[in-house]
């Protein structure tokens, strides 16, 4: 592997440090501090051009901040590319999917585990278990130009997934689903998560969801985050509800009164 800068700061998580990005004087991204655990969900919220993308596009090495820097386990990540990254363990999904359109839905993931060194029996082996688990092995023939869009979504978080990354950063990946469609998403990604034990940033527009599945919530507003913390605090917090939530915090209420007359939790309430 390759070797890199070490800094002072010994923290672990993959961590984006007093990060800012401007793009010819917009600043997209201005001194966001955001720390991502194994084993945990970390939502993303904010309305659109937040900055949301901009900042997965800077944890997973697709975009060189123009301030702070990534560090993974405390490691500054500057020099690497996004491929480095991948080999690190830092993986992602797309808003378009961006899977190879004439590969099929095997290949696609395949070619994903040779990248990362596997040899073609080992990454064929790996495509399958990971195919079956996200509920799309029947898929495994198919073109990837064919696919139905939920089904690619699907097929994104396996291939994402090849090698067990150590992060996975998932980009709306239930933009377009239905509330149930969404849900159900969801949860096999937290299902995957328990398993594979990596740390996981998910964008996702849908607040009942992200309050009912993270484990902590980041909210960008304007290129900044106002707002960090457990789901129950973001859903109290007033500057959140005022600049963001808006006519969705009184559902969510609603959604948190009923959960708690019955068994099922808010998220699944969407
Ligand atoms: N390559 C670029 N060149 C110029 N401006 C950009 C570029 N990428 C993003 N921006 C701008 O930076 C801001 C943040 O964009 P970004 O896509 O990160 O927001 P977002 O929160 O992901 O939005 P959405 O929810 O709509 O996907 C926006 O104003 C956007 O127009």
């Amino acid at each position: 592997m390759t070797s890199f800068a070490t800094s002072s700061d010994s923290a672990s998580g993959l961590q984006a440090h007093a990060v800012g990005v401007h793009f010819q004087g917009l600043k997209a991204l201005s001194g966001v501090d955001l720390t991502l655990q194994r084993g945990r969900i970390t939502g993303l919220i904010g309305p659109n051009g937040a900055g949301k993308t901009t900042l997965v596009n800077v944890l997973s090495g697709f975009q060189v901040p123009h301030e702070g820097e990534v560090r993974l386990d405390g490691q500054s990540l500057r020099s690497l590319s996004a491929d480095a990254l991948r080999r690190w363990g830092v993986a992602r999904t797309f808003q378009g999917g961006r899977l190879f359109a004439n590969l099929t839905v095997q290949e696609n993931l395949e070619a994903a585990g040779v990248g990362l060194g596997q040899n073609r029996a080992q990454a064929r082996r790996e495509a399958q278990a990971l195919l079956d688990e996200m509920q799309v092995g029947a898929l495994a023939p198919l073109r990837a130009a064919d696919l139905p869009y939920t089904d690619e979504r699907r097929v994104s978080i396996a291939r994402a997934l090849m090698g067990r990354p150590r992060y996975l950063l998932l980009d709306e990946p239930a933009a377009g689903m239905s509330d149930p469609e969404a849900h159900e998403l969801d949860a096999l990604v937290r299902h995957l998560v328990e398993r594979v034990g990596c740390g996981v940033l998910l964008i996702e527009h849908n607040i009942r969801l992200v309050l009912g599945l993270c484990d902590e919530v980041v909210v960008l507003d304007s290129g900044c985050v106002i707002a960090q913390g457990l789901p129950d605090e973001i859903h109290r917090n007033e500057r959140v509800r005022e600049a963001y939530m808006g006519s969705m915090a009184a559902a969510v209420d609603e959604d948190r009164a009923s959960s708690a007359a019955s068994p099922r939790s808010a998220g699944a309430a969407a």
